[in-house]
C-alpha cells in the first residue's frame, strides 16, 4: 500500500468537483490510502465578519487572539470538517473527521506568541493512530488545530499542518488541492517547479499571496521521504488513466 496526504484549501472546499472525488478514487484503486487534512481560512473568516471580530494576518499566518482561536476551532471542527466528511460519504468514500488536538494527533508549539498569538507549528504527529485508522478503511479527515502547551490548542496553517503530517507519514504523494490549476506564470499552468524556480518567482512576485506558505510547505515535504509533491485543482480532474494534473515539483527541470 502508498499513502498520500491530501491537503483541501478552504478556497475551493465549496467547489469541488465529482471528478475530483472520482480521482480520490481513482487513486484508492491503485492502492493509495489517503488522509485528508483541510483549511478553511475563507469560512473563517465569514464567521468573524458576522461576529464582528477582528483578524488581520502577518506572512500569510492569522493573528490568533483567545476570541478568534475559539472561532477558527468552531468553524473548522464544527462546520468545514463535518460538511467534508459527508461529501466524501456521499461519494461513497468512508471517511471519519477529527479534530486533530484530539487524541494528540498534532501537537504543536507557539511560533510567536507576542506576535501572532495562538497560533502554532506542529511539533509531532501522532502517525500510528493515523495509520491504524486507514488500515481500517476509513478516511481520515483532519483539521489543522493542534494540541499546545499546558492544554492549550493552537491555530496551525493548514499548508504547514499537511506537510507536517506528509512528512511524518513518510507519505508516497503529497497533493495540495487548490482553487486554481496549479502554479501559474503569465496565466500559464508550470507542469513543473524546481526549487530553485520557485524561490526565484517568490522573489519576483510571481508566487504570491495564499501560494506562498503553499510553495514553502510543498518544498519543506519534499525530502528523501517525500517524493512527489503535487499542486492540484479541485474543481476537477487531478488524476486519471494513471496521469497527474496540475503542477509537480522535481529536483531539476524535466526536459520533455
Ligand atoms: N503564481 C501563482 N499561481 C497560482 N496561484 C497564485 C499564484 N500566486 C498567487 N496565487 C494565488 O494563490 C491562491 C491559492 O491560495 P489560497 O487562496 O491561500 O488557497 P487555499 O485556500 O487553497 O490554501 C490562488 O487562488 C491565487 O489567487
Ligand atoms: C495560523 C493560520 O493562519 N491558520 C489558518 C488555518 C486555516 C487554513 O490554513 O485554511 P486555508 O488552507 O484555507 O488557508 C487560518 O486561521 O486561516
Amino acid at each position: 500500500m502508498k499513502t498520500a496526504v491530501v491537503k483541501c484549501g478552504g478556497s475551493v472546499i465549496g467547489e469541488l468537483s465529482d471528478s475530483f472525488f472520482q480521482s480520490m478514487k481513482e487513486m484508492m484503486k491503485n492502492g493509495y490510502r489517503i488522509v485528508f487534512v483541510h483549511g478553511g481560512g475563507p469560512e473563517i473568516n465569514s464567521m468573524l465578519e458576522k461576529l464582528h471580530v477582528k483578524s488581520e494576518f502577518k506572512d500569510g499566518l492569522r493573528v490568533t487572539s483567545k476570541e478568534v482561536l475559539d472561532i477558527a476551532e468552531l468553524v473548522l471542527a464544527g462546520s468545514t470538517n463535518r460538511k467534508l466528511v459527508r461529501m466524501l460519504q456521499s461519494h461513497g468514500i468512508e471517511a471519519i473527521g477529527i479534530n486533530s488536538s484530539d487524541h494528540r494527533i498534532l501537537q504543536a508549539d507557539f511560533i510567536n506568541q507576542d506576535e501572532l498569538g495562538y497560533v502554532g507549528d506542529v511539533t509531532s504527529v501522532h502517525q500510528e493512530f493515523i495509520q491504524n485508522l486507514c488500515e481500517q478503511g476509513v478516511l481520515p479527515v483532519l483539521t489543522p488545530i493542534g494540541l499546545g502547551p499546558n492544554h492549550t490548542i493552537l491555530n496551525v496553517n493548514a499548508d504547514h499542518a499537511a506537510s507536517a503530517i506528509a512528512k511524518a507519514l513518510q507519505a508516497d504523494r503529497f497533493l495540495m488541492v487548490t482553487d486554481v490549476d496549479g502554479v501559474l506564470h503569465k496565466g500559464e499552468l508550470l507542469s513543473t517547479l524546481t526549487e530553485k524556480e520557485a524561490n526565484s518567482f517568490i522573489k519576483e512576485g510571481v508566487i504570491n499571496g495564499g501560494m506562498i506558505p503553499k510553495v514553502t510547505s510543498a518544498l519543506n515535504a519534499f525530502s528523501e521521504y517525500v517524493n512527489h509533491v503535487h499542486i492540484v485543482s479541485g474543481k476537477k480532474s487531478f488524476y486519471n488513466a494513471g496521469k497527474w494534473y496540475g503542477t509537480e515539483l522535481t529536483k531539476e527541470k524535466v526536459t520533455v
